[in-house]
């Protein structure tokens, strides 16, 4: 049966520990993963005032006047931390894909909780623990952004045992390539499109993650993502309350050889008819990219290659797979910096 729809997977039977329900929840994630790379969890145990305090807080952000948000602005592009204001990155770029900026602005946040030391030093660390920008407002961005990020990050571990048991791997399979993890949180707000896009210009063009997963919570706003089926057709992908969406990165891709599909995914514009409606175009999403250590070689799986299948693509350390996709995708900046 081809998945026209997002499959709904829940992953408490997983959680609780009874070894007939972990297969189950393996065997369904197989194949979404398979087919389509994209499904929604629901039993996940992320308490939903954690989601919703996270999402107002995101939201009180945004709301505040350019010049407030200007002042945690990503330093350099290079940086993936800070305020990007709208068109300061083109997605589709990260595929060599030459487009206009994104109609978003966003805030990238990176590691939090780094011990420090000299695995954080060595050369090819660099950029990759930068400290975080923190806005003096919202006055509670930083407790409420890293209790976020941390519970996100126990949720993607999770994920990854299964993904290990979906593989036929050991469950603990991917802890020492995502133990000192460079995973990423973002916080996205498309809004309202007072002027029509220019050609060619989307809220995010179409792209692959690079990483291992995302865990994704957004509002329910007209010009939503879709996701690209292996088939070649746009499937919508409709939040279900309570539910995160959780699609598969680059690194997992690479990991089983094409067995399992980084999916190509892009945010819509609103259609014009709602152009400067706030009440239901303006979207928000949380955004959190699990990605593996700088130094894991993301190589393919010996059960993914063999005599008949090859591998189909060289091994390559994710801190060198990021860097190539991020860099890729910084548009020259949209709003000069502000004056000293
Ligand atoms: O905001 C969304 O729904 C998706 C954003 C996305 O795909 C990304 O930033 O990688
Ligand atoms: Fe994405």
């Amino acid at each position: 049966m081809k998945m026209h729809q997002i499959p709904v997977i829940d992953i408490a039977p997983f959680l609780q520990g009874d070894p007939e329900g972990r297969r189950q929840v393996a065997h369904e994630m197989n194949r979404a993963c398979e087919e389509i790379g994209f499904f929604m969890v629901k039993g996940h145990g992320v308490a939903q005032d954690l989601i919703d305090e996270t999402y107002r807080t995101a939201e009180a952000f945004f709301h505040l006047p350019l010049e407030e948000k200007l002042t945690i602005r990503q330093p350099a592009p290079h940086i993936s931390r800070g305020y990007t204001p709208l068109a300061g990155e083109s997605l589709s770029a990260s595929l060599g894909e030459k487009a206009p900026g994104d109609l978003k602005e966003m805030v990238d946040m990176g590691p939090i909780d780094v011990p420090g030391g000299e695995y954080y030093s060595r050369p090819e660390a660099a950029n990759h623990f930068e400290p975080n920008l923190w806005p003096a407002q919202p006055e509670n961005f930083r407790p409420v952004m890293e209790r976020y990020y941390r519970r996100m990050n126990r949720l993607a571990n999770d994920l990854m045992a299964i993904f290990a048991l979906a593989l036929d791997l050991p469950e603990d399979f991917f802890f020492d390539k995502i133990d000192k993890s460079l995973s990423a949180l973002r916080l996205i707000c498309y809004p309202e499109q007072k002027e029509p896009p220019v050609p060619g210009q989307l809220r995010s063009g179409a792209h692959t993650d690079y990483g291992t997963l995302t865990i994704l919570t957004s509002n329910r706003a007209v010009g939503g993502l879709q996701a690209r089926h292996r088939d070649g057709y746009w499937v919508d992908v409709i939040p279900e309350p309570g539910c995160f969406v959780i699609n598969i990165g680059d690194a997992m891709q690479v990991w089983t050889n094409d067995r399992w599909v980084s999916t190509l995914h892009r945010v819509v514009n609103p259609p014009a008819a709602l152009s400067g409606d706030a009440g239901s175009a303006r979207r928000q999403s949380l955004v959190f990219f699990h990605q593996p250590n700088y130094d894991a070689v993301i190589d393919t799986l010996a059960s993914c290659y063999g005599p008949g299948r090859p591998k189909r693509y060289d091994p390559i350390t994710f801190g060198e797979h990021w860097t190539r996709k991020w860099m890729a995708t910084k548009t020259t900046p949209a709003v000069q910096p502000m004056a000293a």
